[in-house]
């Protein structure tokens, strides 16, 4: 087999605070491919984001502690800040639920996309030319390209009149029109790797239900690897072809997107799928059966959901959990596993998707 595109492996990223240090990605490993679209999922507090901004080191990311991160075989947990700007112009992209994150207020959109057009051929042009040992040279035609490459990119976003709205500044685009526009600015460098952490959470369910396709087709198209960061179940369903559910830092279960959301077996995953289809509205935040998210202050000795599992018993607030494998690809951390069969595990459908396909 070749190599994933990014593995993680034994993620800890910690943050020091008055209260103690907080483990917020305790331990986490996955891996995503070329081509395939990874969700991760897990209620607030969960360590996603930690998680995503880890990997390129984006955004307040804490102190890893532990673990490695390989990317197209750079190890990134000690790789040089030169190389990781690198890598953020080129190869990994990441998108936020709040495009006004990303979008300068001062200049038309447009522009925006044509300067990441340009950061990322000009890294390219500048990496042979320092093999050539030639000094950088300017060409005036570069930005005329970047423009219309620009235009191109929006156009591709499903930007109505992307010619004339280039030009727009971000405060005349709707929420929807502004995170496609990130989506162009994100896709300028062509990169390899995509994380979106909740890109379609501030969105309408048609809009969201068009970016969720924009990024499939990305996948099949261009072969890009994704990682999805959500808390939606019925976005997991629609969009990804693996899941890893994340709790407390920890990855609880992991596996192929049907298999884990038709079959979960961790008490958590359970709960999940329970609620969400009590909740019917999509929008709507994870609440799970009981209790609140475990504090991550100071780590967890056993599981982390343990305090809030009907199922613990003494062997769970001990030690480490093993991660076992049910089935070929299906990863689990519960010793309790395989539970019985109960009414919130069987088989149930997730509503019907947004784009007007069902999900089973
Ligand atoms: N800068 C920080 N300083 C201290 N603790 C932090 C910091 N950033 C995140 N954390 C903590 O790390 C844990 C994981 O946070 P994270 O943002 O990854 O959660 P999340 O799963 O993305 O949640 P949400 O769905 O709310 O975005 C939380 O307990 C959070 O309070
Ligand atoms: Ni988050």
């Amino acid at each position: 087999m070749s190599k994933p595109l990014l593995r993680v492996e034994d993620l800890h990223t910690r943050f020091d605070t008055d209260r103690g240090t907080v483990h917020a990605v305790d331990g986490t490993s996955f891996t995503v491919d070329r081509g395939e679209i990874v969700g991760v999922l897990g209620e607030s507090g969960s360590g996603k984001s930690v998680t995503a901004r880890s990997i390129c080191r984006l955004e307040d990311p804490g102190r890893i502690a532990g673990g490695t991160i390989e990317f197209e075989g750079i190890e990134l947990t000690t790789a040089e800040e030169s190389t990781l700007r690198r890598l953020r112009g080129n190869e990994i992209s990441m998108v936020f639920q709040d495009p006004t994150e990303t979008l300068n207020p001062v200049f038309p959109v447009g522009e925006q996309i044509a300067e990441a057009v340009r950061i990322h051929e000009t890294n390219d042009r500048q990496r042979l030319l320092d093999f050539l040992g030639v000094p950088p040279f300017r060409d005036r035609s570069a930005w005329a390209d970047a423009r219309e490459r620009a235009v191109e990119l929006l156009g591709q976003m499903d930007i109505p009149s992307p010619k004339s709205r280039s030009t727009a500044f971000p405060h005349e685009f709707s929420g929807g029109l502004r995170q496609r526009a990130v989506l162009a600015v994100a896709l300028a460098s062509e990169p390899s790797l995509l994380i979106a952490d909740e890109p379609t959470t501030a969105l309408d369910t048609t809009t969201q239900a068009d970016i969720l396709r924009r990024l499939r087709s990305l996948r099949d198209e261009r072969d890009v690897g994704i990682l999805l960061i959500t808390h939606d179940i019925g976005v997991i369903a629609q969009t990804c072809d693996r899941v890893i559910v994340l709790y407390g830092g920890q990855v609880m279960e992991a596996g192929p997107v049907e298999r884990v959301l038709t079959d979960p077996a961790h008490p958590y995953t359970r709960s999940l799928l329970a609620c969400s289809v009590r909740n019917t509205d999509s929008g709507e935040r994870i609440h799970s059966a009981q209790g609140r998210p475990a504090d991550p202050v100071d780590g967890h000795e056993g599981c982390p959901f343990a305090d809030r599992c009907r199922h613990a018993t003494a062997a769970c607030r001990e030690g480490p959990i093993p991660t076992t494998e049910r089935s070929s690809e299906h990863r689990l951390s519960c010793l309790e596993a395989p539970l019985p069969a109960t009414r919130e595990s069987s088989p149930q459908r997730v509503s019907p998707t947004p784009d007007g396909g069902t999900t089973e």
